[in-house]
């Protein structure tokens, strides 16, 4: 369980409200083709700094903008029964590497008087995964924005996910590494329940 804070700062509120520097990561791609002995003229490669990468990296990145993030339409609803969703796909990237880590997020709240949309659970994981972050602090953020977004009592949070910066490089391991984060508490019976629908949701 990640109950301390990470001391990774890369929530969106951390971040001032950036608009993405389309010539910057221009500029920067192309000093990267260079520096790694690639001629950044050759025809396969100036669409690549020019426009390709620039826009990957403004896509991969909409999680700082809050212009970007779902809307969060809540519908009233009676009882406090846990909501859970397994089985949600994401794709984020490590802050030490610019490597992908990619898995599978699973969510459970206790509604307090609203429920949400179910998409916009999905939506919520994968905008908040499109930041330079480690899995803890991801983890950790979705718990902390689903909890304010959904104005729900309780959330719990689980992310399972391999990274290509152990796998590609480095350890050249292809591991899983599983990460929780709460916001509230749970009974017993309630973790329970998230349990078996994780494990469900591994057996399918
Ligand atoms: N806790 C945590 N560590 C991560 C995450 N993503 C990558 N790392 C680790 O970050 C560490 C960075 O270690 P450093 O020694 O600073 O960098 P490095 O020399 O590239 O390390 P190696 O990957 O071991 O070659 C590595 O152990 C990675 O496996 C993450 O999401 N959470
Ligand atoms: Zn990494």
């Amino acid at each position: 369980m990640t109950d301390g804070t990470p001391t990774s700062t890369t929530d969106a509120e951390s971040h001032a409200e950036h608009p993405v520097d389309r010539d910057q990561l221009s500029h920067a791609t192309r000093l990267i083709l260079d520096a790694v002995g690639e001629d950044p003229e050759r025809d396969g490669l100036v669409d690549t700094w020019e426009r390709r990468v620039p826009a990957a990296y403004e896509e991969l990145t909409e999680g700082y903008r809050e212009a970007e993030k779902p809307t969060m339409r809540t519908f009233e609803a009676e009882g406090d029964d846990l909501v859970v969703k397994t089985g949600i796909p994401f794709y984020s990237l490590c802050e030490h590497h610019l490597l992908p880590f990619h898995g599978t997020a699973h969510v459970a709240y206790r509604p307090d008087g609203e429920v949400v949309g179910l998409s916009k659970l999905v939506r919520y994981v994968k905008w908040a995964s499109r930041r330079l972050t480690i899995q803890e602090q991801l983890t950790r953020d979705v718990a902390e924005g689903l909890h304010e977004e959904v104005g729900a009592d309780a959330v719990l949070v689980e992310l399972s996910a391999t990274h290509m910066c152990e796998a590609m490089r480095g350890v050249e391991a292809h591991t899983t590494t599983t990460s929780r984060a709460s916001v509230g508490a749970f009974d017993d019976a309630e973790r329970q329940r998230f349990r078996d629908a994780v494990a469900a949701e591994g057996r399918r």
